[in-house]
Protein backbone atom coordinates (compact mmCIF):
# COMPACT_ATOMS: atom_id res chain seq x y z
CA UNK A 1 0.00 0.00 0.00
CA UNK A 2 1.34 3.15 -1.06
CA UNK A 3 1.12 6.81 0.07
CA UNK A 4 1.52 10.26 -2.05
CA UNK A 5 3.61 12.68 -1.61
CA UNK A 6 3.69 15.74 -3.84
CA UNK A 7 7.01 17.47 -4.66
CA UNK A 8 8.30 20.25 -6.81
CA UNK A 9 10.73 20.83 -9.14
CA UNK A 10 11.51 23.84 -10.77
CA UNK A 11 14.46 23.76 -13.65
CA UNK A 12 15.81 27.24 -14.95
CA UNK A 13 17.23 26.58 -18.45
CA UNK A 14 18.26 29.33 -20.31
CA UNK A 15 20.40 29.49 -23.71
CA UNK A 16 23.92 28.13 -22.85
CA UNK A 17 23.23 27.11 -19.55
CA UNK A 18 21.24 25.65 -16.60
CA UNK A 19 20.74 26.90 -12.88
CA UNK A 20 21.06 24.09 -10.46
CA UNK A 21 21.38 24.50 -6.61
CA UNK A 22 23.47 22.16 -4.28
CA UNK A 23 21.99 20.90 -1.77
CA UNK A 24 23.38 21.42 1.62
CA UNK A 25 21.40 19.82 3.95
CA UNK A 26 19.05 16.59 4.45
CA UNK A 27 17.73 14.87 1.79
CA UNK A 28 19.78 14.71 -1.39
CA UNK A 29 22.55 16.83 0.23
CA UNK A 30 25.39 16.99 -1.66
CA UNK A 31 23.80 16.88 -5.01
CA UNK A 32 23.12 19.45 -7.54
CA UNK A 33 19.81 19.60 -7.57
CA UNK A 34 16.58 21.44 -8.98
CA UNK A 35 14.66 24.12 -6.76
CA UNK A 36 11.89 22.51 -4.73
CA UNK A 37 9.91 20.69 -2.06
CA UNK A 38 6.75 19.49 -0.61
CA UNK A 39 3.46 20.98 -1.59
CA UNK A 40 1.62 22.21 1.93
CA UNK A 41 -1.69 21.34 2.68
CA UNK A 42 -4.05 24.46 0.57
CA UNK A 43 -1.57 25.21 -1.79
CA UNK A 44 -1.66 24.32 -5.69
CA UNK A 45 1.15 22.74 -6.64
CA UNK A 46 2.24 25.53 -8.58
CA UNK A 47 1.71 28.03 -5.57
CA UNK A 48 4.02 25.40 -4.05
CA UNK A 49 6.51 25.65 -7.01
CA UNK A 50 6.71 29.15 -7.04
CA UNK A 51 6.79 29.64 -3.27
CA UNK A 52 9.87 27.34 -3.31
CA UNK A 53 11.51 29.13 -5.96
CA UNK A 54 10.93 32.35 -5.19
CA UNK A 55 11.93 34.44 -2.56
CA UNK A 56 8.77 36.22 -1.11
CA UNK A 57 9.43 39.62 -2.13
CA UNK A 58 9.58 39.04 -5.76
CA UNK A 59 6.62 36.55 -5.89
CA UNK A 60 3.76 38.67 -6.76
CA UNK A 61 5.91 40.81 -9.32
CA UNK A 62 6.12 37.98 -11.68
CA UNK A 63 2.81 36.70 -13.62
CA UNK A 64 1.55 32.55 -12.88
CA UNK A 65 2.49 31.62 -16.34
CA UNK A 66 6.20 32.68 -15.66
CA UNK A 67 6.94 29.25 -14.81
CA UNK A 68 5.39 25.95 -17.02
CA UNK A 69 5.19 22.28 -16.10
CA UNK A 70 7.16 20.38 -18.54
CA UNK A 71 7.05 16.65 -16.38
CA UNK A 72 6.04 14.59 -13.49
CA UNK A 73 8.45 11.72 -12.45
CA UNK A 74 7.16 9.60 -9.53
CA UNK A 75 10.04 8.26 -7.34
CA UNK A 76 9.93 4.85 -5.41
CA UNK A 77 12.59 3.82 -2.91
CA UNK A 78 12.42 0.10 -1.82
CA UNK A 79 11.27 -0.64 1.24
CA UNK A 80 9.42 2.84 1.91
CA UNK A 81 5.93 3.19 1.02
CA UNK A 82 5.93 6.63 0.41
CA UNK A 83 5.86 7.39 -3.51
CA UNK A 84 7.46 11.33 -4.14
CA UNK A 85 5.21 12.49 -7.22
CA UNK A 86 7.14 15.40 -8.33
CA UNK A 87 6.28 17.86 -10.66
CA UNK A 88 8.80 19.19 -12.97
CA UNK A 89 8.75 23.32 -14.00
CA UNK A 90 11.06 25.09 -16.33
CA UNK A 91 11.45 29.07 -15.62
CA UNK A 92 13.39 29.69 -18.39
CA UNK A 93 12.18 33.54 -18.01
CA UNK A 94 13.81 33.84 -14.59
CA UNK A 95 15.80 36.80 -14.69
CA UNK A 96 16.72 37.14 -10.89
CA UNK A 97 20.40 36.27 -9.08
CA UNK A 98 20.07 33.41 -7.41
CA UNK A 99 21.38 33.96 -3.90
CA UNK A 100 22.68 31.22 -1.25
CA UNK A 101 20.35 29.64 1.47
CA UNK A 102 20.49 27.99 4.36
CA UNK A 103 19.63 24.94 1.89
CA UNK A 104 20.85 25.78 -1.64
CA UNK A 105 24.02 27.01 -2.98
CA UNK A 106 22.79 28.15 -6.54
CA UNK A 107 25.13 28.06 -9.29
CA UNK A 108 24.79 28.66 -13.45
CA UNK A 109 26.37 25.61 -15.48
CA UNK A 110 27.12 25.72 -18.96
CA UNK A 111 24.45 23.37 -20.55
CA UNK A 112 27.47 21.14 -22.05
CA UNK A 113 29.40 20.87 -18.59
CA UNK A 114 26.19 19.62 -16.12
CA UNK A 115 27.38 18.00 -13.51
CA UNK A 116 25.83 14.62 -13.64
CA UNK A 117 28.24 12.64 -11.46
CA UNK A 118 26.68 14.72 -8.75
CA UNK A 119 23.69 14.50 -8.85
CA UNK A 120 21.06 12.69 -8.85
CA UNK A 121 21.40 9.24 -11.02
CA UNK A 122 17.69 9.64 -12.75
CA UNK A 123 18.61 13.60 -13.94
CA UNK A 124 21.24 12.49 -17.27
CA UNK A 125 17.85 9.84 -18.34
CA UNK A 126 15.35 12.96 -17.94
CA UNK A 127 17.30 16.05 -18.85
CA UNK A 128 17.43 15.80 -22.76
CA UNK A 129 14.08 14.91 -22.51
CA UNK A 130 13.11 18.44 -20.79
CA UNK A 131 15.00 20.68 -23.22
CA UNK A 132 12.23 19.53 -26.11
CA UNK A 133 9.32 17.37 -24.75
CA UNK A 134 7.08 16.84 -22.04
CA UNK A 135 7.36 13.63 -20.11
CA UNK A 136 6.20 10.84 -17.75
CA UNK A 137 8.73 9.05 -15.95
CA UNK A 138 9.01 6.52 -13.07
CA UNK A 139 12.11 5.58 -11.21
CA UNK A 140 12.29 2.83 -8.67
CA UNK A 141 15.78 3.44 -6.23
CA UNK A 142 17.49 0.81 -4.21
CA UNK A 143 18.95 3.59 -1.74
CA UNK A 144 20.13 6.71 -2.96
CA UNK A 145 22.40 5.85 -5.92
CA UNK A 146 21.00 2.94 -7.74
CA UNK A 147 17.95 2.91 -9.73
CA UNK A 148 16.61 -0.82 -10.24
CA UNK A 149 14.08 -0.29 -12.70
CA UNK A 150 12.61 2.81 -15.24
CA UNK A 151 10.66 3.98 -17.41
CA UNK A 152 9.97 7.21 -19.20
CA UNK A 153 7.69 8.81 -21.92
CA UNK A 154 7.78 11.94 -23.83
CA UNK A 155 4.15 13.05 -24.11
CA UNK A 156 2.43 15.94 -25.93
CA UNK A 157 0.22 17.17 -22.71
CA UNK A 158 0.62 16.31 -19.17
N1 LIG B 1 17.51 17.93 -10.62
N2 LIG B 1 17.08 16.70 -10.13
C1 LIG B 1 16.58 16.64 -8.88
O1 LIG B 1 16.46 17.63 -8.19
C2 LIG B 1 16.17 15.31 -8.39
C3 LIG B 1 16.33 14.21 -9.22
N3 LIG B 1 16.01 12.98 -8.82
C4 LIG B 1 15.51 12.75 -7.59
C5 LIG B 1 15.22 11.45 -7.21
C6 LIG B 1 14.71 11.20 -5.98
C7 LIG B 1 14.49 12.24 -5.11
F1 LIG B 1 13.99 11.94 -3.91
C8 LIG B 1 14.78 13.55 -5.43
C9 LIG B 1 15.30 13.81 -6.70
C10 LIG B 1 15.65 15.11 -7.13
N4 LIG B 1 15.45 16.18 -6.29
Amino acid sequence: MFTNKLLTLVLVVQPGRVLLGMKKRWFGAGKWNGFGGKVQPGETIEEAARRLFLPENCRRKVASQWMHKIGNITFEFIGETELLDTHVFRADNYNGEPTESDEMRPQWFDSDKIPFGQMWVDDILWFPLMLQKKFFGYFKFQGHDLIIDHKLEEVEKL
